[in-house]
């Protein structure tokens, strides 16, 4: 099995079991969104199927919902949960702070809601998602269909205004059709290659009428866990400035893949 699997997808994998680690009997967990999000959501659902483990997912679109109740995990809503233990989710890009980029799935506004909604934010990764400085990946953002080229107008009035570099603003599509989010929206994907103050940008971003909110995730990540193709992983935690390495044992985590792909 492992030999057809790429280095990425091992990368994601291990990352994903590593990150099951902080998940207790009882807790109310934030489950994200994506590739590497969906192997964190099938080994939940090993734990409760074959450990007996008790959660309750609150998901962070009607996909992970579908795979959530497909692999045996409760699903209730943010409403019904109020405050969540901890939320575990991907991310298309991460700096040295733990901020994030993400959104390229279209998930963003029920994942920020979301992970800002509980205790611990815990990012997985594979490598290539870390960066010296935000912006190299489009930074989604999500906006009202009502007059939305308007709104990218004026969105790219900022940029010009912030005088930040890249300011080539496109509308995300799914075919000949703009993609619809989970919510009814549509994304703005904006191109910038480098974004010098996150903060501003994001604060500006969303004082805008018609978005809804924005791809910067600052100040909300706790650990980012990183997984490497040889099944290395390794844990960065903002509170406590560690980094921990570890390695998965390769044996157990293919049979553990294997069984979860069949
Ligand atoms: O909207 C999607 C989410 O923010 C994803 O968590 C992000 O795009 C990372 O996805 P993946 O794990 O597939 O790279």
């Amino acid at each position: 099995m492992t030999g057809e699997l790429s280095p990425i997808d091992k990368a994601k994998f291990v990352a994903a079991k590593r990150s099951v680690d902080y998940v207790e009997d009882g807790m109310r967990v934030g489950l994200g969104t994506g590739s590497t999000a969906a192997w964190m959501v099938r080994c939940l659902g090993e734990m409760v199927r074959n450990d007996g483990l008790r959660i309750k997912g609150v998901p962070t679109s009607t996909r992970t919902a579908e795979l959530a109740r497909d692999v045996g995990i409760e699903v209730i809503s943010l409403d019904e949960a109020k405050w969540l233990d901890v939320t575990i989710d991907g991310a298309d890009e991460f700096d040295g702070n733990l901020n994030l980029i993400k959104g390229g799935g279209g998930a963003l506004l029920q994942e920020k809601i979301v992970a800002t909604a509980s205790d611990q934010m815990i990012v997985i990764a594979d490598i290539g998602k870390e960066v010296e400085s935000l912006g190299a990946f489009p930074l989604p953002v999500e906006v009202i269909p009502f007059g939305w080229q308007t709104t990218k107008s004026l969105v790219e009035e900022l940029l010009i205004s912030m005088d930040v570099l890249g300011r080539d603003a496109t509308l995300r599509m799914n075919g000949e059709r703009p993609f619809i989010t989970d919510e009814g929206n549509y994304i703005i994907d904006l191109h910038l290659g480098r974004i010098g103050n996150p903060h501003q940008l994001s604060m500006a971003m969303n004082q805008m009428p018609g978005v809804v909110e924005n791809g910067l995730f600052l100040d909300i990540c706790d650990v980012v866990i990183l997984g490497f193709g040889d099944g290395r992983v390794e844990t960065r935690d903002i509170n406590e400035g560690t980094v921990e390495e570890d390695r998965l044992d390769f044996v157990e985590t293919d049979n553990l893949f294997t069984d979860m792909n069949d």
